[in-house]
């Protein structure tokens, strides 16, 4: 029998350029890549099971590199670079799908608030259903409906209801089939997503960071799920949800953060590993062995030292002020607080105190209700203005009485919404992006000098990430000029790279040092080492309020990682949500 054709056979030592670059390419331009001797090869039938590890910026060209988007050099024999790919040209299907959460969604996700919260639009009414049955090609609509059978009628559309049913109650979202897909949690549209991915009949999925995002509870049965559907192979007990046919089988590879040893899948045999501009390519054991080495040999430089100054903390002085909050007044009061959407109760008789300089871990799985409490904090849900003045009191005033321009000045914020909806075409600077934090708008206005010298003081420990080359383009500074602090300011904030715009969305957040800080599953979307950076500026900041403004500021972070809170363990407290009502509060 004739040996299926490889999904991937890049030879070893070959490089990677920019489409475009002639060939050969001249000896002075350098490639974005250069694969080591082994190359990669990843089969299309068995057990290969792939994961992308490494640089981010490295990561980022690997899975370019693998949606065709650059070239090689030399060109890989024929049948090319993805030879089973290129040997069916004309499927209905796209053959490579490719999953992303740390860029804007081009659509189909909400973007802001005030659609999520607000009425529904009638555009905004399409269920999760309707999603997943748009999905399917339009010829094979066609083909089923040729008499007039309405979806629900025909016999192929019983087949794909029951095809969503499974790969929904695999993902865990069969309770949202109906939901609005504007209604849906951060971490439910993330497994939406997944969902569509696996109900489309790709051969190869490259999926971004597929954890993030998830809770606890849900990484390991999905972490699970993938592999099954990565090696075809089901689980084939008489009346399971989740048996996983043949024609499902996809190839899913894992574009992991960092290292990628925490969460790695226990089905991963090979891994690529992008340092700089060097592919390595091993199996999983030579990688760890290698990680282990490497480990060994160098400790990340901590936080402190990165930003070039040690922030003392005077011994037994704890960041988290909890004795004394009888004496304080909270930041924000909410109290038997309620939020429901028609019989779904999202909050239910919540009561929560911020008091000034507490470091709160906000906790709970998807669709717990943490974005819709932070949303009435942030004045975003209707329900805000609507609830009695003592059940929501922010900064000691009724929150219907806080016209909403001054509570975005007043609450530093960042989260995956303010990400998606950042405007790219405004043609906003690094500088002017950040600046929109003194009054919280997504404008340009004007700085006096003493905000100019602040942003850019912001900037500073920046400067060695932010510097890295982005796309060219037209922008005001042309990128390759991104050296310091000054042309950094300059550059158009939609020519950096996603994860250096959400560094410059942090900076943004913090700028007019807020008391009150909001920052919504924010170290997902920047690299590792950006974060340690984040952290760093962070207790500067803390410890620069205290000692100039006597400010302590407030901070509620949301991640479903313990790792994730700028503090050290310990430190800060935790608010935890289960089903809209109060798990854990300390
Ligand atoms: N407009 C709406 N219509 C129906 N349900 C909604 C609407 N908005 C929110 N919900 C539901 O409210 C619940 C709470 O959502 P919320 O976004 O607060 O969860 P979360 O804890 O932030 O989740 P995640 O960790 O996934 O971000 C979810 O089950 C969500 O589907």
């Amino acid at each position: 029998m004739k040996r299926p054709l490889p999904l991937i056979a890049i030879p070893g030592h070959t490089q990677v350029f920019p489409l475009g670059t002639p060939t050969p390419p001249r000896s002075t331009v350098s490639p974005l890549l250069r694969f080591s001797a082994k190359g990669l090869r990843l089969s299309s039938e068995g057990d290969d099971g792939l994961a992308i590890v490494g640089h981010g910026e490295g990561r980022r060209r690997l899975v370019q590199t693998l949606l065709s988007k650059h070239k090689f050099h030399p060109t890989p024999p024929s049948p090319g670079p993805f030879p089973y790919t290129s040997s069916i040209p004309n499927s209905p299907y796209p053959l490579i799908r490719h999953l992303t959460f740390s860029r804007p969604s081009p659509g189909g996700e909400f973007t802001d608030y005030t659609a999520r919260y607000g009425a529904l639009q009638d555009e905004d009414r399409g269920t999760l259903l309707d999603h997943y049955l748009s999905l399917y090609p339009e010829a094979e609509n066609d083909n089923n409906n040729q008499n007039e059978l309405s979806l629900s009628e025909s016999h192929t559309d019983k087949d794909k209801l029951l095809e969503i049913e499974r790969i929904a109650t695999q993902i865990r979202v069969s309770h949202l089939l109906q939901t609005p897909l504007i209604g849906l949690s951060s971490g439910q549209t993330r497994r939406a997503r997944l969902g569509a991915v696996l109900l489309s009949r790709a051969r190869m999925a490259i999926l971004e960071d597929p954890f993030a995002g998830l809770d606890v509870g849900s990484r390991e049965d999905i972490a699970e799920l993938l592999g099954k559907v990565n090696s075809g192979q089901g689980n084939h007990n008489a009346n399971d949800v989740d048996v996983v046919e043949e024609q499902r089988r996809m190839r899913t590879i894992l574009v992991l953060r960092g290292a990628g040893l925490v969460g790695m899948p226990k089905w991963i045999n090979k891994v690529a590993q992008v340092t700089e501009d060097e592919v390595w390519t091993g199996s999983k054991e030579e990688y760890v062995e290698r990680a282990r080495e490497k480990e060994a040999g160098k400790v990340y430089r901590s936080a402190s030292t990165i930003i070039g100054e040690k922030v003392g903390r005077e011994e037994g002085e704890s960041l988290d002020k909890k004795e004394g909050n009888a004496e304080r007044e909270p930041v924000v009061r909410m109290k038997d607080v309620n939020v429901a959407y028609g019989s779904k109760k999202v909050l239910d008789d919540v009561s929560w105190s911020i008091y000034p300089g507490d470091k709160i871990h906000l906790q709970g799985s998807n669709g717990s209700g943490k974005t819709t409490i932070l949303s009435l904090l942030l004045g975003h849900h209707p329900r805000s203005y609507a609830m009695p003045a003592n059940n929501l009191l922010i900064f000691s005033k009724p929150r219907r009485e806080i016209p909403m321009p001054y509570l975005r000045a007043w609450i530093g914020h960042t989260s995956p919404e303010i990400f998606a909806a950042f405007p790219r075409n405004m043609r906003l600077t690094a500088g002017e992006a950040i600046g929109s934090g003194y009054e919280g708008v997504f404008s340009r206005r004007e700085f006096t000098p003493e905000q100019v010298k602040r942003i850019k003081s912001l900037l500073q420990p920046f400067v060695g990430q932010l510097a890295a080359p982005a796309r060219s383009g037209s922008g005001r500074q042309a990128s390759h000029n991104r050296t310091d602090v000054d042309s950094i300011y300059e550059c158009e904030f939609s020519h950096f790279p996603a994860s250096q715009q959400a560094v410059l969305l942090f900076l943004r957040s913090i700028v007019s040092r807020p008391r009150l800080l909001v920052l919504d599953e924010f170290s997902q979307t920047i690299d590792e080492h950006a974060w340690e950076v984040c952290k760093g500026v962070l207790e500067r900041e803390w410890e620069e309020m205290r000692r100039d403004e006597g400010v302590e500021q407030a901070v509620v972070v949301v991640s479903h990682y313990e790792s994730e809170v700028p503090w050290e363990a310990g430190e800060g407290k935790v608010f935890r949500l289960k089903d809209g009502r109060v798990d854990h509060s300390e």
